[in-house]
């Protein structure tokens, strides 16, 4: 047995009846950022919470803001988004599985090793915090084990735990990447089989997907240029759509931007954007005036296309299964052309006769883990499958709206092989629609591979990882 393995600490006894809360007489200090972060980490964990919706409205409970906020975020996100890695160096310095520890106190190590390893809060605030933490969440029985992991994590940094943990990279790339960059080995492998590559352009992918995007804006056409917006906000007009913005990091909470509270202007991927202007720029023979949104919830790509729509003397109906994502979408299209019902895409009642068609599919959003720290870790590659079924179903009934000579744009937020080229392969044959170069319709956007389909990257464009095809209707 080597030192390493000697020297673990033991962990406490799990089935020992230890009263939760019992500690010292004085209830230690919990700073009020970590204590929010480990809040949002336990509500993940316990009940399936999203982060990026419980910490926004803990931080307004508690009224954290400024410094305690920008901590409270880096934590929480940062330890969510590497916890496969977290857990493996934890699993390292443990003697026993981190699956028989109490839940909380593993909440709290994943917190303690994230500021040891990713971030540069020197090494007793990360442990003594923790230490207080699992004091006050658990009790004074497990500050002594607590203590004895972190110290133990804290021997080594990042790096040197991943050249000790990760596989080799020339014998396992895929396995090593994945370490290395805090992805579960599925969601790596789904990339490279979408890349072509398991060097060095998988590397380059996954470690984009590992680091906080940027926030875009889309300037609602008709009212506001891209340039005003970028002008009022402080941003940059996007590179590639002629909607979008690009907020410098650190710019505050788009969501207190004038033209955003004004309505001029939305936060929206500008990969997002591409695809619902692609919509619009499909070339048609005939009418054009009636399109169709089959997913529409919670209206990002629906508002984007009602503006366009207004412009061009057409009218949308946007349908939506989730009544309170349906809400959202009348909420953000207000003013706009745009009719929403709330209905299953896959038998809406509506008269078919479409000119352009949008089902922008529910789908494992793959594509879009940057944005949701803990998705990563909750989705199993057994969902996929459920997903490409409702994904058919959806693209069937939409070229069912469809007129002949109409279009069917399909798009997801997801790499996946099978829901982009397997679902749309399928369907197309099936119903032998015509498959479109969909590089045509996104004109600005370089490095497309060599289609018919596009495939967005955030290492090549610095979008999410959105997927299009374009179907005509026979
Ligand atoms: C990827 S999201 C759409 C995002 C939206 N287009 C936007 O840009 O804001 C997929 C949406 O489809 C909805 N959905 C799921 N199953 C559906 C179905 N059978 N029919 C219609 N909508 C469905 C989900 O509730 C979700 O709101």
């Amino acid at each position: 047995m080597n030192e390493h393995r000697q020297r673990r600490p033991s962990r406490p006894q799990r089935d020992r009846p230890a009263p939760r809360k019992e500690g010292p007489r004085r209830p230690p200090q919990v700073d009020p950022a970590r204590q929010v972060a480990f809040d949002v980490l336990r509500a993940v964990r316990e009940r399936d919470a999203y982060a990026n919706l419980v910490l926004p409205d803990l931080l307004r409970e508690r009224r954290i803001t400024g410094r305690d906020a920008a901590l409270a975020t880096e934590l929480t996100y940062g330890a969510s988004r590497a916890q496969g890695l977290l857990d493996a160096v934890l699993e390292a310095c443990a003697d026993r599985p981190l699956s028989k520890a109490d839940p909380l106190v593993v909440d709290a190590l994943r917190l303690g090793a994230y500021q040891l390893l990713r971030t540069r809060i020197p090494e007793h605030a990360a442990v003594g915090s923790t230490v207080d933490l699992a004091r006050a969440e658990v009790g004074s029985y497990v500050t002594g084990f607590v203590n004895a992991m972190l110290r133990k994590v804290s021997e080594k940094d990042e790096a040197a735990w991943l050249d000790e943990l990760a596989p080799d990279e020339a014998a396992d790339p895929i396995g090593a990447y994945a370490m290395r960059t805090a992805h579960p080995r599925w969601v790596a492998r789904s990339f490279a089989e979408a890349l072509g590559d398991k060097g060095a352009e998988l590397k380059a992918a996954l470690e984009a997907d590992d680091t906080r995007p940027e926030v875009h804006l889309v300037a609602r056409p008709g009212e506001i240029s891209a340039d005003e917006l970028a002008a009022v906000t402080g941003g940059d007009p996007a590179p590639y759509s002629p909607y979008g913005v690009r907020l410098p990091s650190g710019a505050g909470d788009p969501a207190d931007a004038e033209p955003v509270r004004e309505r001029l202007a939305a936060v929206q991927d500008e990969g997002s954007q591409l695809c619902a202007v692609a919509v619009t720029k499909v070339p048609l023979t005939g009418s054009d005036e009636r399109w169709l949104d089959l997913c529409a919830g919670p209206g990002g790509k629906a508002a984007l296309l009602g503006a366009l729509a207004g412009l061009s003397g057409a009218r949308v109906d946007a349908v939506e299964k989730a009544p309170h994502r349906a809400r959202l979408i009348e909420k953000a299209t207000e003013g706009l052309p745009i009719t929403v019902h709330v209905a299953d895409g896959r038998e809406s009642g509506l008269e078919p006769g479409y000119d352009r068609v949008l089902v922008d599919a529910p789908c494992s959003g793959l594509g879009a883990l940057r944005r949701r720290p803990e998705a990563r870790w909750r989705r199993q590659p057994g969902d996929v499958a459920d997903l490409t079924k409702l994904q058919g179903e959806l693209l069937v009934a939409a070229l069912d709206l469809t007129r002949p000579g109409g279009i069917v744009t399909y798009v997801v937020c997801s790499p996946h092989l099978a829901e982009t080229e397997g679902v749309v392969g399928e369907i197309a044959r099936r119903t032998k629609s015509e498959v479109l170069d969909a590089r045509e319709f996104f004109p600005e956007v370089p490095q497309l591979g060599n289609g018919p389909y596009v495939q967005l990257w955030p290492h090549r464009h610095g979008t999410d990882a959105m997927f299009c095809a374009v179907l005509r209707k026979p």
